[in-house]
């Protein structure tokens, strides 16, 4: 008998297309999602309803991108496909296109292009692990000696980025024949392709509940008789019961062990990702613990106040301000629960910000708090959200 093939559980990935205008980025998606739906049966999205991408609002901020989903045979993907330049970069910049691996499309008659650069220098810096490269359009494209120069210019611009141009996947195609003719398997074959190479050059992310422990504080509680509980929703990796922790941020580290673990006023013996628990720390007093702290495995995140970030300022119809700001702008930095007082530092020859601008930025905060590469944050004035960023650096 045959074995149940639709209850298994494909492993879960954020993929998306990126690359310069006109490339080809939402024929491919439109391609990918219609080869796969005919496989495995699921819903088609069909190319204007993909670059017709309704506006959503994530955090004040308007998101234009258009979530797409297929299936391949081991995995299922969430993928994204932005409509301009300008809305990558922000939806990059704000992780509202948090990609666990990226598809480059290249138009081969064009070749590397400045937008193809761009994309690829902001992925290197917000932490895009992989990329794999779709050379589009080779239907315009008789030579083959031409093909391979492209070939060879965009695993150059890749390997000056930082992105192992020589081992990365290049599929050749033309996402416009596979997207119109999906009945002819040679027009289809590219696709079949590079999902193959999606399947098998990606690596599984990384789940959440197998990285090390870090649980943001929101809440501190004493409890009469028991001590001090803090509260929080488990970021990553799991807590165990009487395991050792340490308090970072704000105040000097602190180490302390776990003696309880509640969640809905159960008693727990582990929480793990995402789970809202609270914590009944040992020999912790109430002052020493407050919200903006985190609790982690010990050596797993140190505290900094010092970093380089790359931030994406809303326009003023998205809230945001309306004059720009200069070297010396002291705002607050939201990180994970609370707000911290900071000053901002230009790169050289950057004069000022402007509303709608993105650019890197040079922060300072007051305190210390746990911080990594690709922390994220917001930028704050009174409550207001006027700026979105990721830590690309840490620099003290
Ligand atoms: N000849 C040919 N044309 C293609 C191919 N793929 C896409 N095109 C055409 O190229 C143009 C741009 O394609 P899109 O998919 O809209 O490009 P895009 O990268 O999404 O563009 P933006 O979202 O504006 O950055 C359209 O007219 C497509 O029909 C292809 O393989 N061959
Ligand atoms: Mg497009």
């Amino acid at each position: 008998m045959a074995k149940d093939k639709f209850n298994r559980t494909k492993i879960h990935m954020n993929v998306g297309t990126i690359g310069h205008v006109d490339h080809g980025k939402t024929t491919l998606s439109a391609a990918i999602t219609q080869h796969c739906a005919k496989k495995f049966g699921d819903k088609v999205m069909k190319y204007d309803e993909i670059d017709n991408a309704p506006e959503e609002k994530a955090r004040g901020i308007t998101i234009n991108t258009r979530h797409l989903e297929y299936q391949s045979d081991n995995r299922h993907y969430a993928h994204i496909d932005c409509p301009g330049h300008a809305d990558y970069i922000k939806n990059m910049i704000t992780g509202a296109a948090q990609m666990d691996g990226a598809i480059l499309v290249v138009s081969a008659p064009d070749s590397v292009m400045p937008q193809t650069r761009e994309h690829i220098i902001l992925a290197r810096q917000v932490g895009v692990p992989n990329m794999i490269v779709f050379l589009n359009k080779t239907d315009l494209v008789d030579d083959p000696e031409l093909l391979e120069l492209v070939e060879e210019e965009v695993k150059e611009v890749l390997t000056v980025n930082g992105f192992p141009g020589d081992e990365i996947p290049i599929i050749k195609g033309s996402a416009f024949k596979a997207m119109s003719e999906p009945d002819n398997a040679e027009a289809t074959a590219c696709i079949d392709e590079l999902l193959a190479a999606m399947d098998s050059y990606f690596p599984d992310p990384a789940r959440d509940a197998d990285k090390p422990f870090l649980m943001p504080i929101e809440d501190v509680f004493t409890i009469p008789g028991r001590g001090t509980v803090v509260t929080g929703k488990i970021e990553r990796g799991i807590i165990k019961l009487n395991e050792e922790i340490e308090i970072i941020g704000i105040k000097p580290n602190k180490k302390t062990v776990v003696t309880g673990i509640e969640m809905f006023n159960k008693l727990l013996d582990e929480g793990q990702a995402g789970d809202n628990v609270g914590a009944l720390l040992r020999g912790v007093e109430k002052k020493e613990v407050e919200r903006g702290q985190v609790l982690a495995k010990p050596g797993s995140i140190t505290p900094h106040n010092k970093f380089k970030g790359q931030i994406y300022c809303l326009s003023k119809e998205e809230g945001g301000r309306h004059s720009p700001f200069f070297t010396g702008y002291r705002p607050q930095f939201y990180f994970r629960t609370t707000d911290i007082t900071g000053t901002v530092k230009l790169p050289e020859g950057k004069e000022m910000v402007m509303p709608g601008d993105n650019t890197e930025i040079f922060g300072e905060l007051i305190h210390p708090i746990a911080m990594e590469k690709g922390l994220r944050f917001a930028i704050r004035e009174g409550g207001r959200t006027v700026a979105s960023g990721q830590v690309t650096d840490i620099t003290e």
